[in-house]
C-alpha cells in the first residue's frame, strides 16, 4: 500500500502542478455568469446532499432514507437541494420497458422534498458501469445487465474499488456502450430514451429543476478530450434532444469524465446545443476529490498544500469549461471526505467558500450515515452538521453579483429584478441567528422562525445593492 501511496502522491503532484501552473499562468475567468432559476425566475443558490449511495444496491432502487430523516436534515441545516440518485437498471429493467412503479417511488420521494421547498436534481448514477460486472452484483451499479456486454473478458477482484476500472471486462462494457467497438450503436439510443421516460414523468413537477445525465462518465479505452469531445458529448446531445421532446424547462446537467477532472485536470467536454425554445438551460456539474485527500493525507501539511493547488486548478478549469459551454451555471455535483481526517472541516469550508466565489451550487457526497456523512448510523449528528448549517441566500429576486459570509454574517450583492414577484430568501441558522437578523442596506419583509427563512423587501431601484445580515439581539 505504501508504494501505491507514494506513486499516487507523485501522480497527484504532477497532475496538480501542471494544472495549477496552467491556471496560474492564465487569470481565472469571472464567476459563473448564470444560475438555475425557479419558476418565479429567482436565481437559486443550491445547497444539499447526494441522496443516497445506498440506492445503488437496493432491489427497489430507493435509498435507505425516510421522510423523517429529510425533515431532520431540513431542521438541522436548512438545505434546499438534493442530487437524488436514480438508476438506468431501475428505469428500464428490460429493453424498451420503463418501470412506472419505480418512477412512482421516485415521485413519492420528490414529494417529500417539494413539501419543504427543495429543488431536486435527478442523477442517473453509475459507478463501474453495472452490478453485472461481478457475479455478486455488488461491485458496480447503474446500467442494467442487458446493457452490459463484457464479451467474456475478465474482471478481477480488488481491494481498491477504483482498480476495477482497469479490468478488461469493465473496459469492454464501457467500450460497447460508447460503441467504440462498433458493435452496439443501440445502447446510447436506449439510454436517451430511458431519460426521456424519466423527463416525461417529471416535466411538470415544479420541484424537479434538473437532470444530471450521467454520473462520473468513463471512456474505457478512450480517455480525455478524445472521449469527452467525442462519444460523451454526442451522448449528451442525443439525450438532451430526447428530453426536450417532453420537457422544455428543466436544466440538463452535463458532467466531465471523472478520471483526472475530479483531481483538478481540465475537461475537454464539447458544447451541447439546447433544443428548447428560449435561453439554453444547460448546466455544468463536475465533481472534486483531490487525490491527496482520497489517499488519506488529510488537510494539513504537504497534503494541504497539494489539495489547495488542486482546488485552485479545478476552479480555473471549471470556470473555463462553464464559459466554453455557453456561460452555463455550475453545480458541484459531488465532493466529500472522511470527516475524521485531520483538517477535514477546514477542507469543507475551503470547498464551500470556493463554490460561493464561483456562484456554484453544491451537493455534498453523501447523505448516507457514517464517517463521510452528517449523521452516525444511530442518527447522532456529526461534526458536519454545524459545519454545513450556514447562512446563504437560497433564492435571489434578481442577479447575484457575489455573496460571502460566515456563521454570524451574510453579505449579498445583487442586481434586483422588479419583474420577479417572489422575494429574495435568506436562510439563517438558529444556532447563530436565534432571534433573526439585523439587516443593513435593505429591509426585512418577513422572518419565519420555523423555517428560519428571512425574506427581503424588494429595493426601490434596480441599482446593484448590497445587504448585510448580522444576528439580531
Ligand atoms: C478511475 N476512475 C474512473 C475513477 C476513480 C475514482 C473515482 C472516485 O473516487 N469518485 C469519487 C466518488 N464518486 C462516486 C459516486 O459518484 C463515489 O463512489 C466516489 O467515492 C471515480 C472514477
Amino acid at each position: 500500500m505504501r508504494r501505491i501511496r507514494v506513486v499516487s502522491l507523485l501522480v497527484a503532484g504532477a497532475l496538480v502542478l501542471t494544472g495549477g501552473v496552467g491556471a496560474a499562468l492564465r487569470s481565472d475567468p469571472a464567476p459563473a455568469a448564470s444560475f438555475l432559476t425557479d419558476d418565479a425566475g429567482r436565481a437559486l443558490v443550491l445547497r444539499g446532499f447526494n441522496t443516497a449511495s445506498s440506492a445503488k444496491s437496493t432491489p427497489d432502487g430507493m435509498p435507505d432514507f425516510t421522510e423523517e430523516q429529510l425533515a431532520r436534515e431540513h431542521a438541522d441545516m436548512g438545505t434546499n437541494f438534493v442530487r437524488f440518485l436514480i438508476s438506468w437498471r431501475s428505469v428500464e429493467p428490460e429493453p424498451g420497458v420503463f418501470d412506472q412503479a419505480y418512477l412512482d417511488r421516485v415521485e413519492e420521494r420528490v414529494g417529500w422534498y417539494a413539501k419543504r421547498g427543495y429543488q431536486v436534481m435527478l442523477d442517473m448514477h453509475q459507478d463501474l458501469w453495472s452490478g453485472a460486472i461481478t457475479p455478486d452484483g455488488k461491485t458496480g451499479n447503474g446500467a442494467p445487465a442487458w446493457a452490459t456486454y463484457m464479451d467474456g473478458l475478465p474482471v478481477g477482484s480488488h481491494e481498491m474499488w477504483e482498480q476495477y476500472y482497469l479490468d478488461p471486462g469493465v473496459i469492454r462494457a464501457f467500450d460497447n456502450f460508447w460503441n467504440t467497438t462498433g458493435e452496439h450503436p443501440e445502447l446510447a439510443d436506449h439510454y436517451a430514451q430511458a431519460w426521456r421516460a424519466v423527463a416525461q414523468r417529471f416535466s411538470d413537477n415544479p420541484a424537479v429543476v434538473a437532470y444530471d445525465l450521467m454520473n462520473e462518465p468513463y471512456g474505457g479505452t478512450l480517455q480525455g478530450p478524445v472521449f469527452e469531445a467525442g462519444p460523451l458529448t454526442a451522448l449528451y446531445q442525443k439525450t438532451a434532444d430526447a428530453i426536450r421532446t417532453v420537457d422544455q424547462d428543466s436544466w440538463v446537467c452535463v458532467a466531465p469524465q471523472a478520471m483526472g477532472v475530479n483531481w483538478g485536470t481540465p475537461s475537454g467536454l464539447g458544447r451541447i446545443d439546447d433544443a428548447r425554445n428560449g435561453d439554453q438551460r444547460i448546466a455544468y456539474c463536475p465533481h472534486i476529490y483531490p487525490l491527496p485527500m482520497d489517499l488519506g493525507g488529510g488537510y494539513e501539511g504537504t497534503s494541504r498544500d497539494l489539495v489547495d493547488a488542486t482546488v485552485d486548478a479545478w476552479r480555473g478549469h471549471t470556470l473555463r469549461t462553464a464559459a466554453a459551454l455557453g456561460d452555463v451555471p455550475i453545480i458541484l455535483g459531488e465532493f466529500g471526505l472522511d470527516t475524521t481526517l485531520p483538517g477535514a472541516l477546514d477542507f469543507v469550508e475551503r470547498i464551500y467558500a470556493t463554490a460561493t466565489e464561483m456562484g456554484a451550487g453544491v451537493s455534498y457526497w453523501s447523505r448516507d450515515p457514517g464517517s463521510w456523512g452528517p449523521y452516525e448510523e444511530d442518527g447522532t449528528a456529526r461534526n458536519l452538521v454545524p459545519a454545513l448549517d450556514r447562512p446563504y441566500p437560497r433564492a435571489v429576486a434578481g442577479t447575484p453579483t457575489s455573496w460571502r459570509g460566515g456563521p454570524e454574517r451574510l453579505e449579498l450583492t445583487y442586481r434586483p429584478d422588479a419583474s420577479i414577484s417572489a422575494p429574495t430568501e435568506i436562510y439563517l441558522p438558529v444556532r447563530t441567528f436565534p432571534n433573526g437578523a439585523q439587516v443593513s442596506g435593505g429591509e426585512a419583509a418577513n422572518w419565519d422562525v420555523g423555517t428560519r427563512i428571512l425574506t427581503l423587501r424588494a429595493p426601490e431601484t434596480p441599482d446593484e445593492t448590497t445587504v448585510t445580515l448580522t444576528p439580531a439581539h
